[in-house]
């Protein structure tokens, strides 16, 4: 399969609502789509990158750069396409795992759309459908915080994460335990908002019965969440510190997680996504698929990949509309609190054409 260029298309789209969370609040979802082109066909990838530094060191704008100067190029150097060897070509460029993601997964798509091969059947999928996960932001008030709670298992959600931060915690799953009871399957994701001095108030979570308590202290505080992990009870579950398989690893051994949150835009594509699953299963740590308000094309290779043995947590797999009033693709509609996983050819989804012009901003041909 030769390379004959990329497509690199900046979109923006409306949330249905804000998304709070402890670094910031989105109304709209800007990201970058790759169309990569190949004498074969083509296929698509998406970056999750955020449009400004907030949630990891990547960004929008430097990811399309870093895409344009040096790992298009790279790879148009690099001779016949092979997926399973671009993390290998393009490794000489340190970090910008994002972008280095959304390229490998639209070369695997144009691979597998060739082959006639599923992301679900490459990646070692088991299952046919997928338990979703809804991820709910900090909300003005307790009251608006139990109605979208309340509206999210209306719609069939099996298990609720709730954003939290330093003055939003301890009352917010209070409030959910007590509307809506102990059978519930309940976390909280802090995105780095605490530091191991506020153990004693994280400790006062305890008595919910969380399932985890997602990275609580800083992405490269590993050490710190070890020593965290003896003074609480609830799991602690590491999503920005866990950025490859050997991290994976480390973290595990040193006691940082007893649970890993695996997004592939964070780790460099689907392909280490899946080594990382592979080290936990080994290790016996549980994970599950995390989201980064990914269009149907993401979310797509994410519910396959949460077909995976290992994931045996609900992940943040949430259907289209729990976002987008409109998605890019057929949309992913809960069925029974379960997503199907695509079988078609690679992602097994393509965007619409019309609701992706819709949401375009900029389109820049990068050619081989
Ligand atoms: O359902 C989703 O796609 C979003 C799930 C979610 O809460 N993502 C969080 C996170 O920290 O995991 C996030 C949101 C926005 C940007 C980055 C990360």
């Amino acid at each position: 399969m030769k390379l004959e260029g990329v497509e690199l298309r900046r979109v923006s789209m409306p949330l249905v609502s804000p998304f709070r969370t402890s670094f910031g609040t989105q109304t709209a979802r800007e990201l970058i789509l790759l169309r990569v082109v190949t004498d074969e066909g083509e296929g698509w990838g998406e970056c999750v990158a955020m449009a400004d530094p907030l949630y990891s060191s990547e960004y929008n704008d430097g990811a399309a750069d870093v895409l344009r100067r040096f790992l298009v190029p790279a790879l148009a150097a690099s001779g016949p396409l092979d997926a399973h060897a671009v993390a290998t070509v393009l490794e000489p460029f340190k970090g910008h795992r994002m972008a280095k993601s959304a390229l490998e997964m639209g070369v695997l798509d144009a691979e597998l759309r060739a082959q006639g091969k599923s992301f679900g059947s490459e990646l070692g999928a088991v299952h046919d459908r997928v338990p979703c996960g809804v991820s709910v932001g900090i909300m003005d008030s307790i009251p608006a915080l139990l109605d979208a709670v309340g509206g999210y298992l209306d719609e069939g959600y099996l298990r609720i994460k709730l954003k939290i931060e330093p003055g939003w915690d301890v009352e917010p799953v209070r409030a959910v335990r007590e509307t809506y009871g102990d059978d519930v399957l309940l976390q909280v994701d802090a995105n780095t908002a605490y530091t191991l001095a506020d153990a004693e108030l994280l400790a006062g979570l305890d008595p919910f019965d969380l399932l985890l308590i997602e990275q609580p202290l800083d992405e490269e505080d590993v050490l710190g969440h070890a020593d965290l992990a003896q003074l609480i009870a609830t799991p602690v579950c590491l999503d920005e510190s866990i950025v490859s398989a050997q991290s994976a690893v480390a973290a595990i051994r040193l006691g940082a997680c007893a649970i890993v949150n695996i997004k592939p835009g964070r780790v460099g594509g689907y392909l280490e996504a899946k080594r990382i699953h592979d080290v936990c299963v080994e290790a016996g740590v549980p994970v599950w698929c995390g989201g980064m308000l990914e269009t149907g094309l993401g979310r797509a290779a994410n519910v396959a990949l949460a077909a995976l043995p290992g994931f045996t947590l609900p992940g943040d797999t949430s259907g289209s509309g729990r976002y987008y009033h409109r998605d890019i693709t057929t949309p992913f509609v809960l069925d029974d609190g379960h997503l199907t996983v695509p079988t078609g050819p690679g992602l097994g989804v393509a965007p619409l054409e019309d609701a992706l012009a819709e949401v375009t901003t900029s389109t820049e041909w990068l050619t081989a």
